[in-house]
């Protein structure tokens, strides 16, 4: 193949023809802009450019070949690379201050969670920012999330000697200091470059447990690695854990080909995702999308059509290919309670549902052999008015008290606070798992920021242990909070069915 020129290249930039540069290499990605499933306007905004360092922020480089064949043109010609576009880098918000100016404030001045949002509005690209803060529809159920927390309060005891105080949980056996655990978000890259991989060496350097996602920028195999070396590094002294969501593909094969690869991998867990049938009406995703497809000249239904293809999941007939790692295209709007029994066979570890949101499903999950469930609405990022994850444990604690004994319950949803946690821990919770906070602490400070994180939950759950009057988190009580406000709003059956008549 000859090399290609410069020049010639970025005169391919619309979309009749587009081309664009990813490592050394000339795509022509023409007919792949309406299949991509990040959309058209993120390749469009590429053409006739070196797309490498905006492509490595969301993928493994070896999407590449997952392009239609005959994509690949040619090498670039090294001589003429300054004849290429150039893509102005993504600016942080407000435009362009923090970084340049030195303005991230010491990630010591982080004292609080929200201190770790606000570091990261300074740095992040505002698409990565509108990617990790956005949630469904008019943000109720995010507030509703953010807001429930706020409406129990503590019924402390005091003169209880709190000179020392164990923070010690486990997590099916997984003992660690603290009973919250990273969750699993996905497409880190866009947060950091490092993504998952320097998530989870501050999840080892802290000896927190994580829970890897299924969309994550890297393998599920090179995070393992990464978390076996550092865990090799601190000889021993760290008791991280990885537990791995699973987004279930629609191919059966291809469902149990990521198991089996989660499996030798070595993670300790499934935690499927059983919110997310179909993807969530992502507001501030859409606007953005709607933007940059203007912005590079694509019409409204260009774009309908680009976002409708992969959020549909099952039409898109490129996603399944992607190399055994479902994609966002693969989210199975199928599954039933009749999948546990297959999954059941083929995972031999603890399997949690993630995403249950009423009792009678927390009951169904444990009747059906599960060995925990976590109680979330995904960050308010799925149903519009969706409950919090406090809320359905309130439900639970009324309806089938039961489950809180038999399978570990796990929440998460708005945490911002160790005294979060311990409220959760009070009615009955298992551990919770804390999102956005850790998202914020990487995209700030990388490995720093996430140990900083959870030094940070961790002096708030010692403190408000000690206020509370209690030395263990075995002593959690239920009579320990005062939850009557969120109980007036909870749902009774028998209200309900009066109504009607
Ligand atoms: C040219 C070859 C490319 C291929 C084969 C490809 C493939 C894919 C696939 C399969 C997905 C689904 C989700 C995932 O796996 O994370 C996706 C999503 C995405 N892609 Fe690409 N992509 C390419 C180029 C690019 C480039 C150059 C960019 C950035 C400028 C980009 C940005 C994105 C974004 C932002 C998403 C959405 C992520 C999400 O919502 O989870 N892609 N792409
Ligand atoms: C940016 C982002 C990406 C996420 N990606 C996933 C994912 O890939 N799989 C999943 O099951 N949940 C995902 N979640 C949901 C989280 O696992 C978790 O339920 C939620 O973030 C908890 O709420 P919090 O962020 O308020 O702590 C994501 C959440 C965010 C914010």
């Amino acid at each position: 193949m000859a090399n290609m020129d410069g020049a010639e290249v970025a005169k391919h930039n619309s979309k009749e023809s587009c081309w664009i540069v990813l490592e050394s290499n000339v795509y022509d990605v023409t007919s792949f802009l309406s299949k991509h499933p990040g959309g058209a306007a993120m390749l469009l905004k590429q053409a006739g450019s070196d797309a490498t360092n905006e492509f490595k922020k969301y993928h493994p480089l070896d999407y590449v070949n997952h392009l239609p064949s005959g994509s690949l043109l040619g090498p670039m010609d090294p001589n003429t690379l300054s004849k290429l576009n150039v893509q102005d880098e993504e600016r942080s918000t407000p435009p362009g201050s923090a970084k340049e100016e030195n303005k991230l404030p010491h990630v010591s001045l982080c004292v609080s969670c929200p201190d770790f949002e606000a570091a990261a509005k300074l740095v992040l690209p505002h698409k990565s920012y509108v990617y990790a803060s956005g949630s469904a529809n008019t943000a109720l159920s995010l507030r509703g999330n953010l807001d429930d927390w706020s409406r129990i309060t503590f019924r402390p005891r005091v003169m209880r000697n709190v000179g020392h105080v164990d923070t010690k949980r486990s997590i099916f056996g997984h003992s660690s200091q603290y009973p919250f655990y990273i969750s699993p978000m996905g497409t880190l890259g866009a947060i950091h470059p490092g993504a998952e991989l320097e998530m989870v060496k501050g999840a080892v350097r802290k000896g927190t447990h994580m829970v890897v996602s299924t969309a994550s920028t890297k393998s599920s195999e090179q995070i393992m690695t990464t978390c076996l070396s550092e865990l090799e590094k601190m000889g021993g002294r760290s008791p991280t854990q990885l537990f791995y969501q699973y987004y279930m593909p629609v191919d059966r094969k291809k469902a149990l080909n990521l198991m089996h690869v989660v499996k030798k991998a070595g993670y300790k867990g499934l935690w499927i995702t059983v919110d997310t049938p179909v993807l969530g009406k992502r507001t501030a995703d859409r606007i953005l999308q709607a933007e940059e497809a203007l912005a590079v000249g694509l019409s409204d239904d260009d774009s309908a059509e680009t976002t409708a293809e992969w959020e549909t999941g099952d039409e898109n007939t490129f996603a399944p290919s992607m190399g055994g790692r479902p994609v966002s295209g693969q989210l199975s709007p199928h599954t039933t309670w009749e999948d546990l029994l297959w999954i059941r066979k083929e995972w031999p570890g603890p399997i949690v549902l993630k995403g249950i949101q009423c009792a009678e499903d927390a009951k169904l999950a444990m009747e059906h052999g599960c060995d925990g469930i976590l109680l979330s609405n995904h960050g308010g990022r799925q149903l519009h008015s969706a409950p919090s994850s406090l809320m359905t444990l309130l439900e639970i604690r009324t309806y089938c008290p039961e489950v809180l004994g038999k399978i570990e319950v796990f929440l998460d949803g708005g945490l911002r606070d160790g005294n979060d946690v311990l409220k959760a821990l009070c009615l009955g919770a298992t551990a919770v798992g804390v999102g956005r906070p850790f998202l914020y602490a990487l995209g700030a400070y990388g490995v720093k920021g996430v140990e900083r994180c959870v030094d940070v939950l961790l002096d708030e759950l010692v403190t408000g242990m000690r206020l509370l009057g209690i030395t263990s988190l075995d002593q959690c009580r239920p009579e320990m909070v005062n939850a009557s406000r969120l109980l007036n709003d909870m749902y009774r059956p028998d209200t309900w069915a009066k109504s009607r008549l």
